[in-house]
């Protein structure tokens, strides 16, 4: 059968009449539906081992805006919850994690295999949501790559310049060496544990790999992903992968080619004409409105809409924003962001 979900016909080459829209952190705290079921859940970490409310909150921005993709609700730091680091949330603050400075925090670790006894949740949401989506709608699945996965883990927290991470990788090159090698063997079976659940796209964010640069962004940011996207394509023939080296800049010049990713997501400190020229030569990318517009709405929302539409409108490209969706954002600005998109 010819598929007719647009997100897969744009991941396989095709360049669309409109261009297929989704949109990161799409279920999240701007909705007012999130909020109530994520109060139900508990908190955060609860409604993401709970499957029943996770495909809830999935599908919340589906029944609302009718996206052409959903995208897993989980986190990027269950996998290493699933290694045995303690993960918790502090209100209003962001993520902790006990932090890995020695050998003995890594030896601690526990093995690959081990992660699916935490995760199977997560493939149970998965299972749910490939019956309970539209049949037009694309399901995407997602872990976060090695490094920004690493920056977490070492420092316990998000940093603003991924410090701790930096101090390691310079200062003990064997034991950071061995942490991307175990977080790059999870996300290859966690990733692949999501595509057998039924996930039919998958995205790697590498939320840092804006501060990697030269030799150590080859190494760090464009090795692993290669690394996990052929191993993903090896175990499941034709299965779409998103790469997203988030402020990687001109790093974004033939990541595709190099890692063999079937689309390259563009956060918005790159302009869409220099994108087009440049990265979309090589294939399908995506993204990348400010996600700002989302607060602060009006003409400038649309016109730096269909600016980037129009930027991209010669190759495949699936409309995003350059980041993820913030809590004060305005839903009726998310709703002028897709009229615009389609057209209407
Ligand atoms: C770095 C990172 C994390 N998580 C993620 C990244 C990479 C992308 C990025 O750079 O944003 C990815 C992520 N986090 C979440 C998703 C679900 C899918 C989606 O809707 O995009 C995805 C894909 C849910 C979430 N993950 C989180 C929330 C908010 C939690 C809440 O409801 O209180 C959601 C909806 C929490 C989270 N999770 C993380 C942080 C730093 C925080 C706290 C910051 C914040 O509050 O926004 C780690």
């Amino acid at each position: 059968m010819a598929e007719t979900k647009k997100l897969l016909r744009t991941l396989a080459g095709e360049v669309l009449d409109t261009p297929p829209i989704w949109m990161m952190r799409q279920a999240g705290r701007y909705l007012p539906e999130y909020r109530a079921t994520r109060a139900q859940a508990g908190d955060f970490l609860s409604l993401c081992y709970n499957p029943e409310l996770a495909a809830e909150v999935t599908l919340q921005p589906i029944r609302r805006y009718g996206f052409d993709a959903a995208i897993l609700f989980a986190d990027i730091l269950l996998v290493p919850q699933a290694l045995g680091a303690d993960l918790w949330f502090e209100t209003g603050e962001g993520p902790r994690l006990s932090t890995i400075g020695a050998q003995a925090d890594f030896d601690r670790l526990k093995p690959v295999e081990a992660i699916h006894e935490t995760l199977a949740p997560i493939y149970e949401t998965v299972r749910i949501l490939t019956r309970e989506l539209p049949p037009e709608t694309a399901l995407i699945g997602f872990a976060g790559a090695p490094w920004t996965v690493a920056t977490y883990m070492i420092a316990g927290r998000g940093t603003p310049d991924q410090g701790p991470a930096h101090a390691l990788r310079e200062g003990n090159p064997e034991l950071f060496d061995a942490l991307i090698a175990r977080l790059t063997a999870a996300t290859i079976e966690y990733l692949s544990a999501q595509i057998e659940a039924g996930a039919e796209v998958v995205k790697i964010f590498d939320s840092w790999a804006g501060s990697l640069k030269g030799e150590a962004f080859t190494k760090y940011a464009l090795e692993p992903c290669r690394e996990i996207t052929q191993a993903l394509k090896a175990r499941h023939p034709g299965i779409p992968v998103i790469g997203f080296p988030r402020e990687a800049g001109e790093g974004y010049v033939g990541f595709a080619k190099a890692t063999g990713v079937d689309c390259v997501a563009l956060d918005n400190s790159v302009t869409p004409n220099w994108a087009a020229a440049y990265v979309q030569l090589d294939g399908c990318v995506q993204g990348n409105l400010a996600s700002s517009h989302m607060v602060t709405g009006g003409q400038a929302l649309v016109d730096e809409t269909r600016r980037i539409v129009d930027a991209f409108s010669e190759g495949p490209h699936i409309f995003n924003l350059g980041h993820g969706i913030t809590p004060d954002a305005d839903p009726a600005n998310v709703q002028l962001m897709i009229d615009t998109v389609r057209g209407r």
